[in-house]
């Protein structure tokens, strides 16, 4: 039989799981591996709230498993590596993004695009290596392989740097790999949650011009005086939407939930691109002649390579990009999880681990 969750390794740990698909966190005591040759044992300070994390831990895409420990934003400080780590020591400020584990011999991960890796190991209600069940930064401790580690530059705050390791790789990697890092170019921002507002800041920082796309108009006047975005329609709006048709060179779409498409493939220049980040959980409808005409593609994209992860960072870093936050403690989880279903957060939700989660 199976071990428990607490005792099937010799490491104790505690944090916040959901039990089952009401999605409800409540403490958690389990058990992390010791450190491994490859390993870097880090205490976590800071873990981002994802919207992935409340698809999640209410089973919105029907793969999770309970007890569910979510979190895929993770910031800490190294206490323990092992003798065949190389790139980190004790005291270093490092994270841990979505993948924990890949088979790192297949063509992607050859690639470094272990993100897309057949057998790539998420972060938590995964299945690791050795059989055991994965779980993620809301807790106290994490033991990460050392090539899933990200090294945290000195001058990357670690709370509102946090949700780079998720939110800005998902946005970073997909404005790369379409082409939309040119300077000069007109990319447009669907949604202007935690994944939205840091494109914005990626790809002003990479010299588009943008314009933020929201259903809601109360974002204007942060989105441009803020953020620093050029302009900003409102989707639902006919008159704006049909006085900027066919003006942008590509969109990232960030949105969490089912909406039109139509609108948004009318605001592209012919050729431009519609790369889809975010992850409802039902499909959307795709009206291909509004992409015959023009010759439009639609995308989408996953997260991002490690090493283009370290790359993502390091561009932060260099550029002043960090998340704007609502640091909470643990114990607000519950109330925050039910405000990220209403868009209630500006723009990201980070849980102060290191001074709010009891250590077991
Ligand atoms: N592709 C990836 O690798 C990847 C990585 C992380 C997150 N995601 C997914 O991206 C999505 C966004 O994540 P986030 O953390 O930024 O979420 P978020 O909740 O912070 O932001 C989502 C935004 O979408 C807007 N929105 C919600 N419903 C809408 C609707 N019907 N019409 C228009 N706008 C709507 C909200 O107002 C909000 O601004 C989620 O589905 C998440 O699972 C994908
Ligand atoms: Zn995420």
């Amino acid at each position: 039989m199976a071990k428990s969750p607490e005792v099937e390794h010799p490491r104790k740990a505690c944090g916040w799981a959901a039990r089952d698909s009401s999605g409800i966190l409540s403490p958690f005591k389990f058990s992390r591996r010791a450190t491994g040759e490859k390993d870097v044992t880090f205490k976590i300070l800071y873990c981002g709230i994802c919207h992935s994390d409340l698809h999640m831990v209410k089973n919105e895409w029907g793969v999770s498993t309970y007890p569910l420990v979510p979190g895929h934003e993770i910031v800490g400080v190294v206490t323990e590596v092992g003798s065949k780590v190389h790139r980190f020591t004790v005291g270093d400020k490092v994270g841990v993004g979505c993948l924990v584990g890949a088979c790192r011999s297949c063509n992607d991960c050859s690639n470094n695009l272990e993100n897309y890796c057949p057998k790539s190991i998420l972060t938590y209600g995964a299945v690791y290596h050795d059989g055991t069940t994965t779980y993620g930064g809301y807790s106290d401790i994490m033991v990460a392989d050392e090539h899933f580690v990200i090294r945290i530059p000195d001058s990357l705050p670690l709370d509102a740097g946090a949700p780079l390791l998720c939110a800005g790789i998902t946005v970073y990697s997909p404005l790369k790999f379409y082409g939309l890092d040119k300077p000069g170019l007109h990319v447009g921002v669907v949604g202007l949650g935690g994944l939205g507002h840091v494109a914005v800041k990626f790809a002003k920082a990479m010299g588009a011009k943008i314009t933020v796309i929201s259903t809601s108009p109360n974002k204007k006047t942060e989105a441009l005086e803020h953020l620093g975005a050029d302009s900003f329609l409102v989707s639902t709006d006919q008159g704006q939407i049909q006085a900027a048709l066919g003006t942008l060179d590509g969109i990232i779409d960030t949105v969490s939930a089912v909406h039109p498409l139509p609108p948004l493939i009318g605001l592209l220049k012919s050729h431009g691109k519609l790369i889809m980040v975010g992850a409802p959980e039902k499909p959307l409808e795709l009206p291909t002649s509004a992409l015959l005409l023009g010759r439009k593609m639609v995308g989408g994209s996953c997260i991002g390579g490690l090493k283009e992860t370290q790359e993502m960072i390091d561009f932060a870093a260099k550029h002043n990009i960090t998340a704007d936050i609502e640091v909470i403690p643990i114990d607000y989880v519950n109330t925050a999880m039910e405000r990220l279903v209403k868009a209630d957060v500006r723009y990201r939700f980070v849980i102060d681990i290191g001074n709010t989660l009891k250590s077991s």
